[in-house]
């Protein structure tokens, strides 16, 4: 028996960071920067008004108040897509837009709700000082300077900085490419009907949804067979399109336990048990020349989603670059609202749901129970020597995904 945390170093020390590459912007949503990105164009790209209302020279309001406004002539309306150069001269005023080039000459706006609102001249009731309501050119982002550095995970605002610095592609992390394949004679497809003795094949959409959820790309082969053969065939079939391959099923004592078998003998995989409830017998490995990380995981739901979390999560993570601290990682304090007991030995992973900081147990812990599973928001993890968790002790959770709330 190992520890979870020495089949996770196992794991982390094997995986590396994929090449990166080059995408559209939108595709990259997610992905970590491979190097640094200068923008193409300023921010604002023109000197533009950041209110609807006047353009004048400040010198030319300096007296205006409410009780002696300043009457000025308009001469031109400047709305937002304005492309052509206009020029204020003195003792004139332009009606002008939000997001609108300034007229050269103007060097400030008096807000609509300052004034009478008049098109053929206007009453400005209040002075504004030089540059009021002015959006300067280059004053967010200067041409030529980098607004984005490696190592930066491209979130909808990276996103838009970079398309409206003039950027269409960057070069990043692509997201990891993972194949999700179950294993199992009793398996149906999804929306099929199980006959007696079969059971729909739900880990494999469930892993599909996680590995979603952690911000990869799956590739959802399904159910196969309980043989060796098929699952070879299908494994050498998916390498060439796979990043990391995950199985469920067919890794624990029983006779026909195909994956364990067949994998046994290839590559790096070895099979262990691992100190952990549920998810006890793991292998993990890499196979063909391109030295795949494959991890099969067992095929009850609940130990095939917690060692997700614990082991496949955290890989997949290094292999998108994205910096992952110390283990334990993304772990969230809470207090237990309720007792309950713990294997002695085992490093226990217990489905609750959490009010505010407040865990109580989303029901059964049976590792097929996926009413439960489906209940929980979190998994609280109680260390291999606490066999007693009692009322108001406090706990570590590590949220399940897709579960962190909007
Ligand atoms: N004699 C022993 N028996 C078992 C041991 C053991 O140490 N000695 N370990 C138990 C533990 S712990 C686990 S976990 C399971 C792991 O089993 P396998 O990985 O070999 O998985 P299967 O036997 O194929 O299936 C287990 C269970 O999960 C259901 N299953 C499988 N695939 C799917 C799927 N795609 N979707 C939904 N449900 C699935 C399957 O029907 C079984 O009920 O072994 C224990 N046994
Ligand atoms: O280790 Mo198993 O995953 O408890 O059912």
């Amino acid at each position: 028996m190992i520890s979870v945390e020495q089949h996770l170093d196992r794991i982390l020390s094997t995986v590396t960071v994929i090449p990166p590459f080059e995408l559209g912007v939108l595709d990259a949503q997610g992905c970590i920067l491979a190097a640094d990105v200068q923008a193409r164009g300023s921010l604002p790209g023109f000197t533009n008004s950041a209110m609807d209302g006047y353009a004048v020279h400040a010198s030319d309001i300096a007296t205006a108040s409410a009780e002696s406004p300043v009457t000025l002539p308009v001469v031109n309306d400047i709305a937002a897509g304005n492309t052509k150069p206009w020029s204020l001269a003195s003792g004139q005023t332009m009606r002008i837009m939000t997001g609108a080039p300034m007229p050269h000459g103007a060097d400030a706006v008096v807000p609509v709700e300052a004034t009478d609102g008049g098109v053929v001249r206007v009453q400005i009731r209040e002075r504004r000082s030089v540059g009021a309501h002015v959006r300067e050119v280059g004053e967010d982002v200067e041409a030529g300077n980098v607004v984005l550095r490696r190592g930066t995970l491209l979130g909808p605002g990276q996103i838009a900085l970079l398309a409206a610095a003039g950027i269409a592609r960057v070069r990043v992390v692509p997201r990891p490419r993972v194949v999700v394949i179950s294993t199992g004679d009793e398996l149906v497809e999804v929306g099929r009907t199980p006959g007696f003795g079969q059971i729909v094949d739900s880990n494999s959409v469930m892993l599909t949804a996680a590995v979603t959820a952690v911000g990869a790309t799956p590739f959802r082969v399904g159910g196969v067979p309980d043989d060796a053969r098929t699952l070879m065939e299908t494994l050498e079939g998916q390498l060439v399109r796979a990043d990391a391959i995950i199985t469920t099923g067919g890794v624990s004592m029983g006779a026909f336990d195909t994956v364990k078998e067949v994998l046994s003998r290839v590559g790096t995989m070895r099979f262990d048990k691992v100190a952990m409830r549920p998810g006890m017998p793991q292998g993990f490995g890499v196979l063909g020349d391109e030295r795949v990380p494959v991890f099969t995981l067992p095929g009850n739901p609940v130990s095939a989603l917690v060692s997700f979390h614990v082991f496949v999560a955290p890989a997949l993570r290094a292999m998108a670059g994205r910096p992952e601290p110390s283990y334990p990682p993304g772990y969230v304090p809470a207090v237990a609202a309720e007792p309950f007991g713990s294997v002695e030995g085992k490093m226990e992973f217990v489905r609750v749901i959490l009010d505010d900081d407040r865990a109580r147990l989303a029901g059964g812990q049976g590792s097929h129970m996926l009413g439960a599973l489906a209940a929980a928001d979190a998994l609280a993890v109680i260390p291999e020597d606490v066999t007693e968790v009692a009322a108001g002790d406090e706990l570590m959770c590590l949220p399940l995904l897709g579960r962190e709330g909007m």
